[in-house]
């Protein structure tokens, strides 16, 4: 593929893609298409494979059958090229991931350090715009645990986008966030999606927080996608499984926890 038709590309693209985990088939016949620039809601009840899906994408998990491209390009097996790949991927996971004897600055710095050979000033001023963008600037010489959750949430969206990744991935960025955090979360995810011209993807089953600032949004239960589209047309299905869904309700068409995590290697 050429660099140009690389650049017209979806930022992800998956097709026919079956993934397996501990020999058991967790997703399968998923087609998908991400455009630039846009954010999308990966939605699904605890469980459902949303997490399955992510390490396809980072090249964690190669899937069993079928197509898996990020940034115009087929996700590369060899180590060396799935590394390169990583670089341009921002990954915000759940645990915050924060090194708890380094400040936030020091945090932030850390990928800057570890992947690039840019002089100490350099870094030190690319660490103060990173924290400017997520509003922490006086933050800098704090502590992880010097920081409220919602601060310290902040200081890993900084350092997930040290490198200026072009795509950005978030594992259920609201866990354990009150209401009010939750909320600047969301906002700054968006803000940064715009300002940055970035591409980001939202795992979450915090529907109600998540759809306001989604573009798209695809569900995925029982092992498959079953609603890919605009967050209206979600809120407008009258399909008992996405009813089910966007309810929160037990009972329905969504089998709930039928393989405990606890079973598998
Ligand atoms: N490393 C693994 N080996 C084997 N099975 C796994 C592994 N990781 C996850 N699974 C199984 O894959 C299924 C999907 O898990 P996954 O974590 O992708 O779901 P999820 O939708 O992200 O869930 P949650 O919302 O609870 O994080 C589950 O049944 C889980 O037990």
């Amino acid at each position: 593929m050429t660099d140009a038709a690389a650049n017209d590309a979806p930022a992800v693209r998956l097709a026919g893609v079956r993934l397996d985990r501990g020999g058991r088939t967790i997703l399968s016949g998923i087609d998908l298409a991400v455009p630039r620039g846009s954010i999308t809601a990966v939605l699904g009840p605890s469980g459902s494979g949303k997490s399955t899906l992510l390490a396809a994408l980072t090249g964690e998990l190669a899937p069993a059958a079928g197509t898996v491209e990020v940034l115009g390009q087929p996700v590369p097996r060899r180590q060396r090229e799935l590394l390169a790949l990583r670089k341009g991927i921002g990954v915000l996971l759940q645990g915050n991931g924060l090194l708890t004897d380094l400040t936030a600055a020091e945090n932030i710095a850390l990928p800057l350090r570890t992947h690039t050979r840019l002089p100490r000033e350099v870094i030190d001023r690319l660490v103060e715009m990173k924290l400017h963008a997520v509003g922490l600037r006086a933050a800098a010489d704090l502590y992880p645990r010097e920081l409220s959750g919602g601060m310290a949430r902040r200081v890993a969206l900084a350092r997930a986008i040290a490198l200026d990744p072009p795509l950005m991935v978030y594992d259920e960025p609201l866990t354990g966030l009150d209401p009010i955090a939750s909320g600047v979360i969301m906002n700054l995810v968006s803000e940064l999606n715009d300002r940055l011209g970035l591409t980001s993807i939202i795992v979450t089953h915090h529907v109600h927080e998540t759809l306001p600032i989604a573009d798209r949004a695809v569900v995925i239960a029982n092992g498959r996608i079953v609603f890919s589209g605009t967050p209206d047309e979600l809120q407008a299905s009258d399909d008992p499984l996405l009813r089910q869904f966007l309810r929160g309700e037990p009972d329905g068409p969504i089998a709930f926890d039928s393989a405990p995590r606890a079973e598998v290697a």
